[in-house]
């Protein structure tokens, strides 16, 4: 393995090893403008009242109250809060200076500040010339550093406005593109800094760089009144000679857009769309943030362009400070915002505490739940007890969170499979959207075989990516190509009865130009020459008796719940090398025997199939197309068009449909006018 790819290896590894102690929540409340205190009553009462541990006693956590509460609520809990006469210089000490010197060590770090409009987010971070803010007080740390340290030090300035991505210090720049390279590993394409490096001589000439090109922008966004997110990455680079890798570390400033409360905004009128888009940043931000505390194997970096240019600063044992700024007087978003933040701050506590009292159990119970086939695990357990919570809270406003989407229980279930091949450092299933579709867009039979070839690809994923897991040669590697297919086929020397098995799926012909029918062969090859350890036998076993049961009249076998539980080491299971036999049918439950049962499987295979390419078809179709089905109107369909543009595939399940504002009962009147027309 080359330089350069055991750097990408070491960059994969920390992905997947994050530690939950790494996200740090605090709060600011702001300081008053010169008219606020000259308004200001002597005899008005604070609005926010502040408990911080040290007040706080036996706790560890701040608590803020608010003095308008309308519910009578144990305040929300926060790591530490700064009150209103606390300097900025302050915070830097106590939260941004360990950070810098981290930096120095190798740890990447992020420091997102968010809150409502006007809450001094950009005073935070930014300051002015007068009062520098927290990038300015880090970076003057920086350069002393790098001096020291014989290191270089560059910047690169983007803003966000929905999900483009703007150079500032190149604003002529064509949009800037986030692009994954061959290794999985995030790449900003066209930023200044991947380009031309942008050193910084000296904190005056950062400063005039940092505040002109911010506040320049400042100006267009009273014009466009446009959510704008504006990032600070500063890079701190070194020449390894022994290596001869460019061995980089940064921290990332980020000042989010002002988070406007949904249910405000569909009160007041304001499309819920538009303020959806304005939060989609955050939202994101805080799933990532979930999964990350949780452990979770997938961490949804893809769901917004900020997450994606911050992956490698949020993910492994990288530092991350969300500081909450608040607004000194009553302001329903900033309300709305510590709620939102602080419910993930309990989350953050329940999952800390669940994954350090039962590390090793987890780790075992995710393993076994992986080689069944099932989707529990620790953290999926622990989720229910936040997802939960979630989703009443946001019950009115469900149909406008796209970021709920990591706390639906029912989404979770559903997409047990795509979320296996949904990891990020995974490939994506390889199936055109439209493959299917170009033929005929409903065809049952090939629906059907294509979801399980789908099915047998995301697999393969799976398969790619514990191996990685369990080989430290191969670590990293998750993001596998064909050639990286060749190099596991090559180093793997065992494999009992699964040639003949996958020679029966190809034997069905289905697809076989198709690339996920190639990715289905690799993985034959693979299992061929493979070290396929038994539960993956006999999941390939599972996916080709699903085949045969579909073409033949009369199903095969029907897979009981407790046959996927098989344990691993049942040599009388795998270390045959005869043809696999197809397993007896347990006749224990008669629901499974009957005809009438038979008849349930098939058809609740075949609605699966239906949905997976009704939403196949939604997520590639052309506008024309979309309006010809029932409910999607010109206004629909051009939101689904946008919708693509900010998310390759926006529809993963039937509930996503609500997204575009159609409700339960019509999108199931959709897929009755889908079924019926077949008949
Ligand atoms: N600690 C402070 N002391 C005095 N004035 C402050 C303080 N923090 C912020 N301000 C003032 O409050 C106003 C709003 O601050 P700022 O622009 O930083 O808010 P913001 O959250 O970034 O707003 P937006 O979401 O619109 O970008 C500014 O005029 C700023 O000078």
């Amino acid at each position: 393995m080359d330089l350069e790819a055991a750097a990408t290896s070491n960059v994969l590894k920390s992905n997947r090893c994050s530690n939950p102690g790494n996200v740090r929540i605090i709060g600011k409340i702001r300081g008053l403008t010169h008219r606020e205190s000259e308004s200001l009553n002597q005899d008005s009462k604070p609005w926010i009242i502040v408990k911080n541990p040290e007040e706080n006693g036996s706790s560890q956590k701040c608590k803020v109250y608010f003095e308008t509460q309308s519910t009578k609520r144990d305040g929300y809990e926060l790591d530490y809060c700064y009150e209103q006469l606390e300097e900025i210089d302050r915070i830097y000490s106590r939260e941004i200076q360990p950070l810098v010197r981290e930096l120095f060590e190798g740890r990447n770090a992020s420091v997102i500040a968010l809150g409502a409009k006007g809450s001094g987010k950009t005073f935070t971070i930014q300051g002015s010339q007068e009062k520098p803010g927290l990038a300015v007080m880090a970076m003057f740390d920086i350069l002393a550093k790098a001096k020291e340290t014989g290191k270089s030090v560059s910047i690169s300035l983007y803003e966000l406005t929905q999900e483009n991505v703007k150079d500032l210090l190149n604003p002529d720049h064509p949009a800037i593109k986030v692009l994954d390279d061959a290794h999985g590993k995030v790449n900003i394409i066209g930023l200044s800094k991947a380009r031309i490096m942008v050193p910084v001589n000296s904190i005056t000439e950062f400063q005039n760089m940092y505040i002109s090109q911010v506040c320049s922008q400042n100006t267009q966004k009273v014009v466009t009144d446009q959510s704008h997110q504006k990032g600070l990455m500063v890079h701190i680079s070194s020449d390894d000679c022994k290596m001869k890798v460019k061995l980089a570390n940064k921290i990332n400033f980020v000042d989010l857009a002002g988070y406007e409360d949904l249910r405000k905004n569909s009160r007041q009128g304001t499309a819920p769309v538009d303020s959806n888009r304005k939060n989609k940043s955050l939202y994101a931000l805080l799933n990532v943030i979930s999964a990350i505390s949780a452990n979770e194997t997938r961490v949804p970096y893809r769901e917004s362009k900020l997450t994606r240019i911050l992956q490698d600063s949020l993910c492994g044992g990288n530092r991350v400070l969300l500081l909450t700024c608040l607004n000194p007087f009553f302001c329903q978003d900033s309300l709305s915002s510590i709620n939102l933040i602080s419910r993930r701050q309990s989350i953050k506590q329940v999952l800390t505490d669940s994954t350090n009292r039962s590390q090793t159990p987890a780790k075992v119970k995710k393993l076994s739940s992986f080689q069944s086939g099932k989707t529990i695990s620790a953290s999926v357990s622990a989720k229910k007890t936040f997802g939960h919570s979630q989703l009443h809270c946001a019950a009115k406003d469900s149909r406008n969170l796209k970021g709920r989407k990591l706390f639906d229980e029912r989404k979770k279930v559903n997409s047990q499979l795509r979320c296996q091949s949904e990891d990020t450092s995974c490939h994506k299933s390889k199936i055109p959207p439209n493959h299917a579709l170009a033929v005929a867009p409903f065809s049952l039979e090939e629906a059907t075989q294509d979801t399980l070839i789908s099915e047998c690809s995301s697999f393969v994923e799976h398969i790619i990516d514990s191996n990685s897991n369990s080989d430290p040669k191969l670590e990293g590697n998750t993001s596998a190509t064909t050639d990286d297919l060749a190099i596991l086929m090559k180093t793997d020397s065992k494999v009992s009865g699964l040639e003949e098995t996958l020679d029966n799926i190809s034997d069905l012909k289905v697809h076989t130009q198709s690339e996920s029918a190639i990715a289905c062969n690799e993985t034959k090859y693979l299992y061929t020459k493979g070290d396929g350890s038994p539960p993956l036998s006999e999941r390939i076993r599972e996916i080709c008796n699903n085949l045969k049961s579909l073409c033949e009249p009369t199903p095969l076998s029907i897979k009981m719940p407790d046959e996927i539980a098989t344990p691993c080491n049942n040599e009388e299971n795998y270390n045959d090398n005869q043809e696999p036999k197809t397993p007896a049918m347990d006749c224990t439950s008669a629901r499974y025997c009957t005809p009438q049962g038979i008849f349930d499987s098939c058809s609740s295979k075949l609605k699966n199939s239906i949905v997976h390419e009704y939403l196949n078809f939604l997520n590639s179709a052309n506008k024309e197309e979309l309006k010809s089905l029932k409910g999607i109107g010109e206004k629909r369909a051009t939101y689904i068009m946008e919708m693509r543009e900010e998310s390759p595939e926006p529809f993963k399940s039937l509930d996503d449909l609500q997204d575009i504002g159609l409700s339960a009962k019509q999108i199931k009147g959709m897929m009755k006018q889908v079924a019926g027309g077949l008949f």
